[in-house]
Order: C-alpha cells, then sequence, then structure tokens
C-alpha cells in the first residue's frame, strides 16, 4: 500500500480472516479441552469406574493412587470418570463433590486444607485465608464443613509428588484417616504423580492407605497417538486441510519422547498454526519439523529464564566470547571473562572449579556444548560453543532484571576485555 493510500483496517481484518482456512476449531488442541471419549483409555477408565462404583450404592470407595509417565492422559481420564460419576449419582439421589487439587500450586499442608475448606464456601459461607490460621484450626473447620450432610467428597491431589517433596506427607496422613472422625459425610483420594520415586518419601502407613488402588497408565504408542490425534482433528481442522503424512509424524515424535499425548497435540497445533501465520492452504510435513524445532526452542528459552543468577552470568560471558569470534573457548578463558562480569555486576563470583560445574550444567541442558579434547602433552581441556543463538539469549535476557546492565557490555578485540 504507498504512504497517501488510507489503511482500511476492517478490510485488512476481513482479508486475513478469510485467509485462515486452517482451523474449525483451535481449542480443541488445547491442554485444557476435555474430549468426549478418550481412546485407549478404557481399561482404566473402567478400572478407576469400578473402585469408585461403592459410591452408588452409598458405601466407601478405596482410595487410589494413579501413575505413570506425563502425557498419558492421567489427568484427563480421572477428571472424566469423577465428573461422570457425580452426573450418575445425581441419579440416585447421593452427593458427591469432586474437589480437584494441583499441588504443583498449592504446595502446603495448609494451602491444601485450605483449598478444600474454600471448596464448600458457597454453602458454608466459610472462608479460610490463604496464610495465617493455625493449621489445626483450619483442619477442624475442614472437618466441620465436610461433614455438614451426608456425602461422598473425592478430593483430587494432580502431582502429589511435588506436595510431598515440598512439604511431607501430614497432610496426606490427615485426609487418608478423616473418616473416622467423620459423622456423616465420607471421603477418598485420589492421589496422581509422574513420579514413583516420591513414594520413597512416604511413611509406610500413608502409602499403603492411599495405595489401596493403584492405577497404572503406560505410554501410548505410535499408533495410539495417531488415534487419539486423528479424533482430535477432525473437530480442529476444515476437512482435507491436513496431508496424509502430518498425523502420523506428530505420532512418531512424540512416541519417541516417551508416548506423551501433550506433545503430540502440541506438535499438531503449532504446525497449524505455522501453516496459517505462512498462509498456507495445506498442513505438511514441513510445518511439524518446523513445529519441533519451535517447540524445543520455546523450551530451551523456559530453561535459561529460569537458570540461577551466575549461571546466567556465565551464559552471557560466552555470549560475549561468541560474539567476538572467539569460540570454542576453554573453561581458563570463560572463567576470566565470567568474573569480569561479576566484577561490573558487583557480584562475588564463584571459583574456577565450580565455575567448571556450572558448565557441564549447561551442557547437559543442551545450551551449550562443552566437548572434552586432548591436547596432547598439554592434557585435557574443554571446548565450549554455543547451541542457542546469540539473539535468543539476549532476547531472554531483556526481561531479566539482574541482567540486564550487563546487556550494553561487549568484549575488546583480541584482548578479551570488558568495553
Ligand atoms: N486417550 C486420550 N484421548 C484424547 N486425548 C488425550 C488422551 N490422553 C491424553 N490426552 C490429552 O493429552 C494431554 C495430556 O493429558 P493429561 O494432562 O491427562 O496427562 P497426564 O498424564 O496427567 O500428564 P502429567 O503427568 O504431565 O500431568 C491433554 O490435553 C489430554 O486431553
Amino acid at each position: 500500500m504507498s504512504e497517501g493510500e488510507q489503511l482500511h483496517l476492517d478490510k485488512l481484518f476481513e482479508r486475513l480472516l478469510k485467509a485462515r482456512k486452517i482451523f474449525k476449531n483451535k481449542e480443541v488442541l488445547r491442554h485444557s479441552y476435555t474430549p468426549k471419549d478418550l481412546p485407549h483409555r478404557h481399561e482404566q477408565i473402567e478400572a478407576l469406574a469400578q473402585i469408585l462404583v461403592p459410591v452408588l450404592k452409598g458405601e466407601t470407595p478405596s482410595n487410589i493412587f494413579v501413575y505413570g509417565k506425563t502425557g498419558t492422559g492421567k489427568t484427563v481420564t480421572v477428571k472424566f470418570v469423577t465428573e461422570e460419576l457425580k452426573k450418575v449419582s445425581q441419579k440416585y439421589n447421593i452427593p458427591v463433590e469432586v474437589i480437584y487439587i494441583n499441588c504443583e500450586i498449592v504446595d502446603t499442608h495448609y494451602r491444601v486444607l485450605a483449598n478444600i475448606v474454600n471448596h464448600f464456601k458457597d454453602e458454608t459461607g466459610i472462608e479460610v485465608p490463604l496464610v495465617g490460621w493455625p493449621t489445626d484450626e483450619v483442619y477442624a473447620k475442614l472437618k466441620q464443613v465436610i461433614d455438614m450432610k451426608e456425602r461422598f467428597v473425592i478430593i483430587v491431589l494432580d502431582e502429589i509428588d511435588k506436595l510431598v517433596k515440598k512439604s511431607g506427607d501430614e497432610v496426606l496422613y490427615s485426609l487418608t484417616r478423616i473418616n473416622t472422625e467423620l459423622k456423616r459425610a465420607k471421603v477418598s483420594v485420589i492421589g496422581i504423580s509422574n513420579d514413583l520415586k516420591f513414594k520413597e518419601y512416604l511413611d509406610p502407613r500413608v502409602l499403603s492407605s492411599l495405595s489401596e488402588e493403584e492405577v497404572v497408565f503406560p505410554p501410548y504408542d505410535a499408533n495410539q497417538l495417531k488415534d487419539i490425534l486423528t479424533q482430535r482433528a477432525e473437530e480442529a481442522f476444515y476437512p482435507g486441510v491436513l496431508e496424509e503424512g502430518v498425523i502420523p509424524l506428530c505420532a512418531a515424535l512424540a512416541a519417541r519422547e516417551h508416548g506423551d499425548a501433550r506433545k503430540a497435540l502440541d506438535l499438531l497445533r503449532v504446525a497449524g498454526e505455522i501453516a496459517e501465520r505462512e498462509g498456507a492452504s495445506k498442513v505438511t510435513e514441513k510445518h511439524v519439523w518446523r513445529a519441533q524445532e519451535k517447540i524445543e526452542q520455546d523450551m530451551m528459552e523456559e530453561v535459561i529464564k529460569t537458570l540461577p543468577l551466575q549461571s546466567k552470568v556465565l551464559l552471557y560471558a560466552i555470549v560475549l566470547l561468541d560474539e567476538n569470534g572467539d569460540l570454542p573457548a576453554n573453561t581458563g578463558e570463560v572463567y576470566s571473562v565470567y568474573r569480569e562480569l561479576c566484577e561490573y555486576l558487583d557480584l562475588e563470583p564463584l571459583t574456577q572449579r565450580r565455575i567448571s560445574d556450572l558448565i557441564n550444567e549447561l551442557d547437559m541442558l543442551g545450551i551449550i556444548n562443552a566437548k572434552v579434547v586432548s591436547k596432547g602433552r598439554y592434557g585435557r581441556t574443554k571446548e565450549i560453543r554455543l547451541n542457542v543463538t546469540p539473539y535468543k539469549i539476549r532476547n531472554v535476557f531483556r526481561y531479566d532484571y539482574a541482567i540486564q546492565p550487563l546487556l550494553t557490555v561487549s568484549l575488546k578485540g583480541g584482548q578479551r576485555r570488558l568495553l
């Protein structure tokens, strides 16, 4: 459009909208969406239903421990079954409450109890603040509100390992024994985890009461992931938009990473977004490969964002060396730039030995490559290179107040001194 021409935004939006012929309903591919059917999880659905069905006869069901690797459908399946149970129970006039708690966010004894009490706040008018009360008092309140009437309360503790690692198993001890202290209501707990090691942190009594029943979620194989994606794709994309190889490729890439359905769905969604943005009429395998790259890069950015400050300064030293044309560098060369940066920031530098450990950590995270090479009679040394572009790293650091002051410094030619 020439300078003098008027920009008609309404027309522009309409034109852009018309060009969007890829997604019929993208929401279907989001993590929060619960599909109407869960292919390849019928066995687990039935196992959970068998354990929970006593509720419909007024009997207390066992506590359940659900485990399996990430993206194997644990959360979606438990939510699906408990919500169905809630619906069916209405027919039998048996009140069922399902309380879902994500322990990655709600990760202390106190907050778990407070969340349970507050779940009933519309009914009871009681709301516990998220800090401040003595824990015993919150627990007493919890018993009081739950026991106000005859009902079944199913407490789902997702990512239960995070809770136990952060705050111990005291809250599980109380909740799995609470029925002996209630007169009207009955409670059962469903714990979900993708980390089996956390069981070692549990008191054996807690372990045996939590694991009265166990339901295992095995990883999906590529064919199963294909079915899951095909079902979602029917609702998410316009007909004929996906090239034949797209779903099998997404499924194969995700199967390689321990059969993670979340990863498979992400690949399909991002491939569609890339195709849409470039105005393509079809999603092709090329888009899937680019989606894979983008997801990996985004993950890398997240990892860099959450590094401790010392590792960020170290990484920035490597960025400066790269921009100065000085990579590969050895540990000593990186260390001397790192020390100067610490001085610039007024930060106490770590020893070279410790920095060598942090270099290994960055290598393990895939951010840098630190290859050990032999220098003949001079012994062995590391050759350090960057695996992420300096541009990407600078972009992440731009929003980081602690490291921001460094972004304007650069190295002085061969001397590797700060400018
Ligand atoms: N059998 C299935 N059919 C359809 N969608 C599925 C199926 N299994 C998993 N999904 C989808 O994959 C994504 C991940 O599933 P979910 O969150 O239940 O995994 P998870 O096992 O709880 O993982 P994590 O341990 O990481 O929390 C969700 O978007 C979910 O809807």
